[in-house]
């Protein structure tokens, strides 16, 4: 469990984090989602003990950092995962590492087969691909077994199946019942990776809540496509209803505020023919933008799950 209790920070003029609370619970997976600059690396490198807050508190397991008595086996991290020694082995680089935290070799051999890089253990990391180095970044955030993890970016630069290999990984760790959080600036990223969400703009907290709640929201907002020869028709029937009807082309109208199976159900009872009904699914990058878009500009408040209606 991570606690962030009203936490600021601030770079000289720069107010990095801005009266952040939020909690990260085992068990599942959070993603920390928010554009470029919002505060997500700020954050996590106070989780860290890297940074100390202007105010507020950040804990992990109830203590902060600096009072773990083993660091390394409650919370393991890759902030930066090209920060390894160019020189050495990967091999190596998780021994020397593990020695200094009285961790055996037999963990690093462990760990460096959880990331599948035994084939290249022993060439200089200093030449490993991103995608390698990710692997390594992750491999030495699992060294000490901890109960929490905490990635930065971690799919950032990996291709489709080093995606869905960090996908696994990580839903595996968090169905062992530890602590999983990890950044992205991506929603579709995070969204089939993460179960809950914390979303920040700017500082600020804008949504703490589930990705299944912003794909409903997301589906709720969603417009209804129709094609049809008697588009004046339907417009007129589904006007009269309290619809917003676009026409962005003569034989298709856009409905926002209604179900397809109740303008279906419009049409037939008015004898009119419909060529095609499709309920459009909002993308979730559209969710995303409207979050972090109007809600850092006209909310000052958090969102809560069940309150992003207001938001949009
Ligand atoms: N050491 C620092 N000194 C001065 N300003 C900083 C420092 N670290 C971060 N900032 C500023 O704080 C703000 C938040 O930065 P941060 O890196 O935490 O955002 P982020 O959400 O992680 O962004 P990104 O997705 O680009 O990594 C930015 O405006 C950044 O320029």
């Amino acid at each position: 469990m991570i606690t962030v209790e009203h936490v600021t920070k601030r770079y000289g003029d720069t107010l990095a984090v801005d009266d952040l609370t939020f909690t990260v619970r085992p068990g599942i997976v959070t993603g920390f989602l928010g554009p470029n600059g919002a505060g997500k690396s700020t954050t996590m490198r106070m989780m860290l003990g890297l940074d100390a807050p202007t105010s507020g508190t950040v804990t992990v397991n109830g203590r902060a950092y600096r009072d773990l008595p083993a660091p390394l086996h409650e919370i393991g991290a890759m902030l930066e995962a090209r920060a390894v020694h160019t020189g050495r082995s990967a091999y190596h680089h998780l021994l020397a590492m593990a020695q200094t935290h009285g961790i055996g070799r037999s963990r690093v051999e462990e760990v460096i087969e959880l990331v599948g890089l035994q084939a290249v253990a022993r060439r200089r990391a200093g030449g490993f691909s991103l995608g390698m180095g990710q692997r390594l970044g992750i491999a030495a955030a699992l060294l000490g077994d901890p109960a929490t993890v905490i990635l930065d970016e971690p799919a950032n630069g990996l291709d489709p199946e080093g995606i869905l290999w960090i996908r696994t990984l990580l839903t595996g760790l968090a169905a062992e019942g530890r602590t999983v959080f990890l950044s992205s600036h991506l929603m579709s990223e995070i969204a089939l990776t993460a179960e809950h969400l914390v979303v920040v703009g700017r500082g600020r907290l804008i949504a703490d809540t589930t990705v299944a709640e912003i794909v409903a929201q997301a589906s709720q907002d969603a417009a209804v496509h129709v094609r049809t020869p008697d588009a004046a028709r339907l417009r007129a029937a589904l006007t009269r209803e309290g619809v917003t009807v676009a026409a962005p082309e003569p034989d298709v109208l856009e409905v926002h505020g209604m179900a397809s199976e109740r303008i279906g159900e419009l049409a037939a009872r008015d004898g009119l023919v419909l060529h095609e009904l499709t309920p459009r699914q909002a993308s979730l990058e559209d969710a995303f933008m409207r979050l972090t878009g109007d809600a850092v500009e006209y909310h000052a408040g958090a969102l809560r799950p069940g309150e992003l209606e207001d938001a949009a």
